[in-house]
């Protein structure tokens, strides 16, 4: 597949989709790309259900093949939380600094072996004519004490993947790109992306 078009408005998720398809001699669009501002509403319970919401509205908008994203971060300790509310967990604003000052406040002094957390990305494909459907990637770790890095965005500084000791914000896009779990959703697309491609 020659280009694709991604339904988001995340600089930091577009800017990683671009290094995985450039692998694949994919071109990527993102909605910042056209002139109008489309915010999709997440009303979904679910990643499957928002990312399914994006992408599909987005789909019958121009009559074109849409995939999209719906991530977050999952804190056992927090029974889930931020979970699907991730983006605008300390507010509408949207402030990452303020979403993970308030996952830090909330862990308080939990000891290190109960800060276990996953990140998960759930990518919805939706065709013209077709099925839509979803797949959904993960990335173990646990919640740092402390912010510390300044790659990557969102939640990175304060994740340290399992297997590190530094925080996914201390990683390369490279290293981050290949542990993540947008990485691990996109591969289960392979598939699908090498049939459209032909
Ligand atoms: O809906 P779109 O337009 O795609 O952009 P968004 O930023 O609102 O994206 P989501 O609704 O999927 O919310 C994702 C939240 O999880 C965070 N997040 C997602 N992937 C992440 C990653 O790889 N590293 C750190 N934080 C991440 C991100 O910062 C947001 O707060
Ligand atoms: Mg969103």
């Amino acid at each position: 597949m020659k280009e694709i078009v991604i339904a988001t408005n995340n600089k930091g998720k577009v800017k990683e989709f671009e290094q995985m398809f450039s692998a694949l001699g994919t071109r990527v669009k993102s909605l910042q790309d056209f002139e109008e501002d489309i915010d999709v509403e997440e009303t979904g319970e679910t990643f499957e259900e928002n990312a399914l919401l994006k992408a599909e509205t987005i789909s019958r908008k121009w009559n074109i093949p849409v995939i999209a994203d719906d991530s977050g971060i999952v804190v056992d300790a927090l029974d889930g939380r931020p979970g699907v509310y991730s983006a605008r967990y300390a507010g509408e604003e949207k402030n990452d600094k303020k979403n993970l000052e308030k996952v830090l406040n909330e862990l308080g002094s939990t000891s290190v072996k109960d800060r276990t957390a996953r990140f998960v990305c759930v990518i919805a494909v939706a065709i013209p004519g077709e099925e839509s459907f979803t797949k959904r990637g993960t990335c173990e770790g646990a919640i740092a004490l402390q912010p510390r890095g300044e790659h990557g965005f969102g939640y990175d500084p304060i994740f340290i993947p399992n297997g590190y000791k530094r925080t996914m914000a201390e990683l390369t896009a490279e290293e981050k790109n290949s542990i993540s779990h947008r990485r691990n959703a996109l591969k289960k697309l392979e598939g699908w992306l090498r049939e459209k491609g032909e």
